[in-house]
C-alpha cells in the first residue's frame, strides 16, 4: 500500500489542518543558520493555503526533553516562515494550552499559526503509549485532519508523528512523498560501487543501522563523532573524544561482519585533535592511533578527520556511482574543524551517478560551506530517517500513513 495523499482527505476548504513539519533547524545565538527544512516544507503549506485550509503547524526543535526551554523555541522559525511564504504567520506560546487554543480559534481560511515546540511536552516523546496518546488527543482537539510532512522525524514513534495520525484522518504531505521517490532509487538496485559515509554526533542512534547497511553497500566510510567508537574497537585510545563505550563490542562485530561480506569499512588514518571544544582551541593533526600522544594528552578531543583521511574518502566517493552521506565529518560549525566535511562535500559534487546528502546538520553544513543544492543529486531533510529507510526498516511515521 502506498501513502495516503492529501487528496484522500477530501476538500480542506475551511478545515483546521494540523501540519506536522520537521522545522528542527540549526540555530546559533537565536539565529537560524540554515532554513532548508523551512523551505522544504513550503510546497505542502502553500498547497494547503491555496485550498483555503486553516493551518496549524506543529514541529519539534532540538531535544528539550519534555521541559519548556526557550532556547528551543520555534518563535524564530515562525518569523522565518512568514518571510518565506510572504504572508503573516501567528505564533502560539504553548502547544496545547490557552495560547494555542485561542490562536487556532482565531484562524480564518488560509491563515497560518505555528504552535510552540512539541517537545516542551513530555507526552510527545514518552515511551509510555498512554502518555503519548493522551498528548496526541489534546493535540487532536486543535484540528480536523492531520497532514504529516516531517520526513526527518518519521523514524520516531512519537505522539505527533505516530499516535495523532491514528486519531485524526491523516495523510502524507508533498515533502514526504518527494523524499521517498528519491530514497526508493537508493534501495532498489543502487548502481555499484555504492558508498555510504557516516558521521555526526547522534552516534548511538546511527551505529545501529550499520549492521543492516553492510550487506547493501560496497564501502562504508566512517568519520565524525562515530569514528572514535571504531578506533576504540580496534584497541586505540581516543582521549576525551565522543565515545559510546557500550557499543564497542557491537562495532567489533560489524568489523568482522564486513570482512566476511567483503565490504570495506574505511576508517580514518589521521584526525584533528583539539585542546578543548571551541573555535579558539589549540589543535594538531595526528595519526588515528596516537590521539592521546599529543600535547593535550588524554584531554585531547578529536574534532575532525585529518587531511589524509579526507583525501582517501574523497577518492572513494568520486569513484562511486551511488553515494549516501549522513553526518558531518567534524565540528564544521567551528572553522578549524570544517575541512574534512568540506572535502567530502566537494567530492560528492563530482560523483558521476546519484549523490544524496541527508540530515539536518549535514544539509546545513554543505550550504554553510558554500555549496548549492543543485550540486548534489538530492539533499534530504532526514538523516536518521533516511538511514533507517535505507536499511529497510519499517518506519512508524510512514506505516501509520499507509506505507508498507
Ligand atoms: N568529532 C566530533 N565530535 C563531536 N561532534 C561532532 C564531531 N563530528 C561532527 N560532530 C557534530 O555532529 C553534528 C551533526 O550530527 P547529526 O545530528 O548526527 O547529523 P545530521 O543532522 O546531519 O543527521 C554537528 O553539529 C557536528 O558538529
Ligand atoms: O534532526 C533530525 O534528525 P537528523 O539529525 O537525523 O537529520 C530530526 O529533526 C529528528 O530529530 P531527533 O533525532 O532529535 O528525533
Amino acid at each position: 500500500m502506498t501513502l495516503r495523499t492529501i487528496e484522500s482527505l477530501g476538500s480542506l476548504h475551511g478545515k483546521r489542518v494540523i501540519v506536522r513539519c520537521d522545522l528542527n533547524v540549526p540555530l546559533k545565538d537565536g539565529q537560524i543558520t540554515d532554513d532548508g527544512r523551512v523551505r522544504a516544507s513550503l510546497p505542502t503549506l502553500k498547497a494547503l493555503v491555496e485550498q483555503g485550509a486553516r493551518l496549524v503547524i506543529v514541529s519539534h526543535l532540538g531535544r528539550p526533553d519534555g521541559q519548556v526551554n526557550l532556547k528551543y523555541s520555534l518563535a524564530p522559525v515562525a518569523a522565518r516562515l512568514a518571510e518565506l511564504i510572504g504572508s503573516p504567520v501567528a505564533f502560539a506560546a504553548d502547544t496545547v494550552g490557552e495560547s494555542a487554543q485561542a490562536a487556532v480559534a482565531a484562524l480564518t481560511d488560509g491563515d497560518i499559526v505555528v504552535l510552540e515546540n512539541l517537545r516542551f511536552n513530555a507526552g510527545e516523546t514518552s515511551k509510555v503509549e498512554a502518555e503519548r496518546v493522551a498528548f496526541a488527543t489534546e493535540l487532536s482537539a486543535l484540528g480536523d485532519v492531520l497532514v504529516s510532512d516531517g520526513f526527518g522525524v518519521v523514524h520516531r514513534k512519537q505522539a505527533s508523528v505516530f499516535d495523532l495520525a491514528q486519531i485524526l484522518p491523516s495523510a502524507a504531505g508533498l515533502l514526504i512523498a518527494a523524499e521517498l521517490d528519491v530514497l526508493d532509487r537508493l534501495t532498489e538496485k543502487p548502481e555499484a560501487p555504492y558508498s555510504v559515509i557516516l558521521g555526526g554526533s547522534k552516534v548511538s542512534d546511527k551505529l545501529g543501522v550499520i549492521g543492516h547497511l553492510l550487506p547493501r553497500v560496497n564501502s562504508l566510510l566512517i568519520g565524525g563523532g562515530m569514528l572514535f567508537t571504531f578506533l576504540a574497537a580496534q584497541g586505540h585510545k581516543v582521549g576525551a573524544s565522543l565515545l559510546e563505550v557500550d557499543q564497542i563490542e557491537t562495532v567489533r562485530g560489524y568489523l568482522a561482519e564486513a570482512e566476511r561480506l567483503g565490504v570495506k569499512i574505511v576508517l580514518p588514518t589521521d584526525v584533528v585533535v583539539a585542546s578543548k571544544f571551541g573555535a579558539d582551541a589549540e589543535y594538531v593533526t595526528t595519526a588515528a592511533d596516537q590521539i592521546e600522544n599529543t600535547p593535550f594528552g588524554a584531554a585531547g578531543l578529536g574534532l575532525d578527520i585529518g587531511p589524509d583521511t579526507a583525501a582517501a574518502f574523497a577518492a572513494i566517493i568520486r569513484d562511486s556511482k551511488t553515494v549516501f552521506w549522513n553526518g558531518p565529518m567534524g565540528v564544521f560549525e567551528l572553522a578549524p574543524f570544517a575541512d574534512g566535511t568540506r572535502t567530502v562535500a566537494a567530492a560528492l559534487t563530482e560523483v558521476n551517478g546519484l549523490s544524496v546528502v541527508g540530515g539536518g546538520d549535514s544539509a546545513a553544513a554543505v550550504r554553510i560551506l558554500g555549496f548549492t543544492d543543485d550540486q548534489f543529486g538530492h539533499i534530504s531533510t532526514g538523516g536518521g530517517a533516511s538511514l533507517e529507510f535505507l536499511e529497510g526498516k519499517r518506519l512508524p511515521g510512514l506505516e501509520v500513513l499507509g506505507w508498507q
